[in-house]
């Protein structure tokens, strides 16, 4: 196991501190002026993506002191402990190895002392023979229709990782296949989902890690329940219900055919199982080839993670660049900012996958940290997010680096709409970065004919103190390949990011103890007696909603 180094006793992290404090003085618009090459220097290329992070404010010696930061807490070797299946996930003793379910080498990979590429092998083998048997219309629902509707069921990494692909890769949808999403326990979710699908030609995916998890049973129960008042037969389930577990025991329970269940591991963390059989709602829908294309993507991005010098790899440089404002710029939050409607749930993907991986606050040691650890996630696709929140961004006082992310050839090339949209994009990081000065705004004010007692009162408001980074992600277009590369980037930055700051990225203990109150709460909410176990705010909502209900 890679040693658990509290980062900031390393030489590299005060080194850091005080370059910091040398590097607040710069404005990133006079090292593009003292260097012609800048753009070269700080960009770099990984097939059809090209990651640009000039617009940043660091300097060859800011990367230099990163990268050190980096080995002195031993990231080399914490790359191979989670490739090799070490038990890196310590708090719940399992490996982290979502890389092995798109690894294409003939290698074997190990988990407690097993080969797991033959079950791996296998589950792809009977998801893709599912899907040929969907698509054909060889698979007929109990009135001898063929599946046209997939409806996924499943929460957190069982739906917004299939969500999102999906949603992403539209343009590759079979011909014939609708797929739906269906995650909260909100009853309007289903319901709203049920009046767009009929009984006898769906699919239901119950897509859940544990097969517990209260939202997901709770419509896995509804849907059951709709089926059959249209069915009215049990035995008719096992052509329109299908696990994605790691449960064998429950999805039984549950009542669905064994021969139906899709099986993955302890091994795999939720946010990181779309690679799994839970990416069967993807396969199902853009079909098995192009979902195999997703999965060869990330794989060669986990090739380029665990082989590249840390100078040149694109998602150590990601993290250690994000790092560096976090713990040295005091920033709280990041945004991603996808110009591609297709990618509309990209940033609430990441979001799961970088708050709920590095929101800790003890690090492996067990011990409270003292510094940051991972930012708020958030984002809308451009140029929505122009017309809404970019004014902060802008002229806030809270400093945001953004990742912009744009594909260079479109799916609907429709008029200009394109180039509309990415002159946008340039528009924005540059923007960003330059501001306006003073004399730009007095300048222009004079120009649209004010005069001098107008242009002083006018100029404050108007001025851009720019110096905001941003990264550049310019693909040449979305297809399973690039869009496999790019989520596994954002994975492995997230996995970069935790081991510098010494936490467990693999648990997710933050989320229990809400639902354990829940649990505790829903008895109390069956009947109209008066609750006075609570504090009295929780007593007082609980009561008046008895009252108003
Ligand atoms: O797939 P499951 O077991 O239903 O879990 C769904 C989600 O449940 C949440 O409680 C976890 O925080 C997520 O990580 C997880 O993805």
């Amino acid at each position: 196991m890679f040693p658990k180094i509290n980062p900031t006793t390393t030489q590299a992290w005060k080194n850091l501190e005080d370059h910091a404090a040398q590097m607040k003085e710069v404005q990133m618009k006079s090292l593009f002026a003292e260097d012609a090459e800048r753009f070269q220097k700080y960009s770099h290329r990984f097939q059809d993506i090209l990651i640009d992070f000039s617009k940043n404010i660091i300097s060859e010696e800011t990367l230099k002191l990163l990268l050190a930061l980096a080995n002195e807490c031993k990231l080399k070797e914490a790359i191979a402990a989670m490739f090799d299946g070490e038990l890196i996930n310590e708090t719940e003793h399992r490996s982290v190895l979502h890389t092995a379910l798109r690894n294409f080498s003939s290698k074997a990979v190990y988990s407690e002392g097993k080969d797991i590429m033959p079950d791996v092998k296998s589950v792809q083998a009977q998801m893709k023979a599912f899907c040929e048997k969907i698509h054909s219309g060889q698979w007929k629902g109990y009135t001898g229709k063929k599946i046209k509707y997939i409806v996924n069921i499943g929460i957190g990494g069982s739906d917004l990782g299939p969500f999102m692909v999906t949603e992403a890769l539209k343009p590759y949808w079979v011909a014939g296949i609708q797929a739906y999403f269906v995650s909260n326990v909100d009853g309007t979710h289903i319901a709203e989902t049920l009046k767009k699908v009929t009984p006898d030609e769906t699919l239901f995916l119950i897509a859940s890690k544990t097969f517990t998890t209260q939202e997901t049973m709770t419509n896995a129960h509804t849907a059951r329940e709709w089926f059959l008042a249209s069915a009215k037969d049990e035995t008719q389930i096992a052509k329109h219900f299908a696990a994605l577990s790691t449960n064998e025991k429950e999805v039984v329970k549950f009542g669905i055919d064994k021969a139906n269940m899709f099986q993955f591991w302890d091994w795999v963390g939720g946010r990181y199982s779309l690679w799994s059989a839970i990416g069967l709602s993807i396969a199902l829908t853009i079909g098995y080839d192009s979902f195999e294309e997703l999965l060869r993507g990330a794989y060669s991005v986990d090739e380029h993670f665990r082989s590249t010098t840390f100078e040149k790899n694109i998602p150590v440089l990601m993290a250690l660049i994000s790092l560096w404002y976090i713990n040295f710029f005091g920033v709280q939050t990041e945004a991603i900012l996808p110009y591609d409607q297709y990618l509309h749930r990209f940033a609430a993907y990441f979001q799961q996958g970088n708050m709920e991986s590095n929101g800790k606050s003890v690090d492996r040691n067990g011990e409270e940290v003292e510094y940051a650890t991972g930012p708020i996630i958030w984002g809308e696709p451009g140029t929505n997010g122009q017309h809404a929140f970019y004014q902060l961004i802008h002229q806030g006082t809270v400093l945001i680096p953004c990742d912009f992310i744009a594909p260079a050839q479109t799916h609907n090339p429709l008029g200009d709409h394109h180039a509309k949209l990415l002159s946008n994009f340039f528009a924005q990081t540059e923007a960003l970065m330059n501001g306006k000065t003073e004399e730009e705004v007095e300048e222009e004010l004079r120009k649209s004919g004010k005069n001098p007692t107008e242009i002083a009162r006018l100029s404050p408001f108007k001025i851009f103190n720019g110096n905001r980074p941003t990264n550049s992600i310019l693909v040449k277009k979305i297809t399973p390949t690039t869009l496999g590369q790019l989520i596994a980037f954002y994975e492995h930055k997230i996995f970069v990011q935790g081991v510098v700051w010494n936490i467990f990225s693999f648990d997710q203990w933050g989320v229990e103890l809400g639902k354990q109150l829940a649990n505790t709460i829903l008895p109390e909410l069956e009947n109209e007696a008066k609750i006075s176990s609570h504090d009295s705010s929780t007593n007082g909502l609980i009561n008046a909603f008895k009252q108003m209900r």
